[in-house]
């Protein structure tokens, strides 16, 4: 079987304080997204986020029906982000072909068609990272090179936060009707991810940390900001994040990640600061 879909229902915050770790992975950890040859979707009913990874080797990966959203064709009401972050590879999208490198980016939006996914070298495979909303309106499919990402520079090396949130789909690099989507990368020793903490009750988010050697840990911090919990993640595992939970973490070494929203409002600025003193 080339392509899974595994179902996530939500997890309110009093039942998530009182899970064990396997627990609260089994609710928000997602694991092995890139598997050789396959197509692995988690269909988290946080605001109907599917989150996938395709992992096409010799052969290509399609992506035309999707069961579990009960349409004739998987975009027929979605709209997808796809992010490259492996070798050179290409996305067929209704027959015609993008050419996506490594962090390039390609917003296709309700309509599109079917998808295939191609990898240039199967000895350097392309790992293509997806994320898909319910959509209300067709949005025009646009390439994003990492040049065409509107940079943010955040954070200092003293608090050991200095970083560039990229930011991919966005209203001002792409129009889109619920996704938003970026990548943050670090300046080398700087290992901590959105600290100060925050939450958005109207947008849940997920993360996808990459970039990381074999043993690299992030420890990654959610639950309501007076109960929190964390995750220990490896490379390549995501974590969702629902509106009521923080989501921040650190690395013990180098990492990058991939942050994508989708909710009531596409404002990525709009979000509730949660004050040091309110962390517990
Ligand atoms: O709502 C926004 C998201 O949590 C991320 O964009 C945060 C992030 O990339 C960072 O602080 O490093
Ligand atoms: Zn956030």
């Amino acid at each position: 079987m080339t392509i899974s879909v595994n179902i996530r229902q939500v997890v309110g915050p009093e039942d998530a304080a009182r899970r064990n770790t396997q627990g609260l992975r089994d609710g928000f950890v997602i694991e092995e997204l890139f598997r050789p040859g396959e197509i692995s979707l988690t269909y988290s009913h946080l605001d109907r986020m599917i989150v996938g990874g395709v992992s096409p080797v010799a052969d290509a990966l399609t992506i035309d029906r999707v069961a579990e959203t009960g349409t004739d064709h998987f975009l027929d009401r979605r709209e997808v982000a796809l992010i490259n972050i492996g070798g050179p590879g290409t996305v067929s999208v209704g027959g015609t072909d993008h050419a996506l490198g490594f962090q390039e980016a390609l917003y296709v939006g309700m309509g599109g068609g079917e998808l295939a996914f191609r990898s240039t070298d199967p000895a350097k495979p392309a790992l293509f990272y997806l994320l898909s909303a319910p959509a209300h309106r067709k949005c025009p499919t646009v390439l994003i090179t990492r040049d065409m990402a509107k940079k943010v520079v955040l954070g200092s090396a003293e608090e050991s936060n200095a970083r560039t949130i990229n930011q991919y789909v966005h209203p001002e690099v792409c129009e889109s009707c619920q996704l938003l989507v970026g990548l943050t990368m670090f300046e080398p020793g700087s290992v901590w991810n959105t600290m100060p903490a925050h939450v958005h009750d109207r947008r849940m988010e997920v993360y996808l940390y990459f970039g990381m050697q074999e043993t690299t840990r992030i420890f990654h911090f959610m639950g309501e900001p007076g109960e929190t919990r964390h995750l220990v993640l490896k490379n390549h595992e995501a974590v969702l994040s629902p509106g009521w939970s923080i989501h921040s973490g650190a690395g013990t070494g180098r990492y990058a990640f991939i942050w994508a929203m989708a909710g009531d409002n596409m404002s990525f600025t709009d979000m509730d600061k949660v004050p040091m003193e309110a962390l517990r």
